[in-house]
């Protein structure tokens, strides 16, 4: 099973990352004192302007991080630090906090997922500026995709620890899919922010299934395979698709795609994808261009292997 990253849109999602924060804050670090209900939370996590990332491992969240835009009631950072001071009028604030993942599943590439979901969110929410008194631990991180220290270290009393303040202005994020996402204009392609992690040799699609999502390749490479067989017919690697088939033709999936690597992919949902299409020439030539792509590549195989059978 992959580690996905989404939103926690549900009530249990919701509910797994503040057990979450309660297993890594209370139990794991030992930053805030135990409660009885067994979950972290408070009042900025009963906002519609606040967002919750989790990574999920078999229905239980292994990695979170809190998103809080800025509304009439504040920051979560407005009682102990004065994030404004460094910003523009008029920016647009997001508050990334409670950032926790399981000590049994720590990766620079969850938690950096994590960090660059938050920054796609921000960018489709219409936010300039995002603010985070971090743990210096993932301090270094924040900054690898552009995050800025704008003071000294100091105690955040919320998790009772020291952190740095960090802003990350929006539109300086470093990051390969979000530079694919500009250049190609396909910001919708965001809007289901979610992220899925597989292991070297994890099926990352499976001819014969439903097909309703298709895949962009962020990190790694993956062969697709014959149904149910070891050919391969093609490898695909960074900023390739996968999986479009299914979607446009509605019939089941029609190979086998295995991760050659660890790979990491971004999930495009059906409707998103379709209605993309549906509505710009431009990019239904560039689907027309990929499937003719796919078919030439094919019948190059089948001639090669023709020519040496004969
Ligand atoms: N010949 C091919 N070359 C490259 N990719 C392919 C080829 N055949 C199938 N695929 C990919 O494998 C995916 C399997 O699921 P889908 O049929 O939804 O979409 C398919 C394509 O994305």
């Amino acid at each position: 099973m992959p580690i996905k990253i989404k939103i926690a849109d549900t009530t249990s999602l919701i509910d797994e990352s503040f057990r979450l924060r309660y297993k890594v804050f209370v139990e794991q670090e030992g930053y805030i004192e135990p409660n009885s209900q067994r979950r972290v939370f408070d009042r900025f996590d009963a906002f519609p302007t606040t967002f919750n990332l989790v990574s999920m491992l078999d229905n239980v969240a292994v990695g979170a991080f809190r998103l809080a835009i800025d509304s009439s009631q504040g920051l979560p950072a407005d009682s102990y630090y004065d994030f404004r001071q460094h910003i523009p009028i008029g920016s647009v604030l997001m508050h990334g906090g409670m950032f926790c993942i399981d000590r049994e599943h720590r990766s620079s590439g969850m938690a950096m997922g994590l960090i660059l979901m938050a920054s796609y969110l921000a960018m489709t929410k219409g936010v300039t500026h995002v603010v985070a008194p971090i743990n210096p631990a993932i301090g270094n991180m924040l900054k690898r995709i552009g995050f800025k220290q704008v003071a000294d270290e100091f105690m955040d009393p919320q998790v009772n620890i020291s952190v740095l303040p960090l802003i990350l202005d929006v539109s300086e994020v470093k990051d390969f899919f979000l530079n694919f996402i500009r250049q190609n204009e396909l910001h919708d392609f965001l809007c289901d922010y979610q992220r899925w992690f597989y292991k070297a040799g994890e099926t990352i699609i499976s001819s014969g299934t439903k097909g309703d999502a298709a895949f962009v390749i962020i990190e790694g490479v993956a062969q697709v395979k014959l149904p149910n067989t070891d050919t391969v017919v093609a490898t695909v690697e960074e900023g390739g698709m996968l999986g479009e088939l299914a979607l446009i033709t509605d019939e089941p999936r029609s190979a086998d795609v295995i991760a050659k690597q660890d790979v990491v992919v971004m999930v495009i949902n059906k409707e998103v994808f379709l209605h993309r299409f549906m509505n710009s020439p431009e990019h239904a030539l560039k689907l027309l261009k990929l499937l003719g792509n796919r078919t030439q590549g094919m019948l190059k195989q089948l001639q090669l292997k023709d020519g040496f059978g004969s």
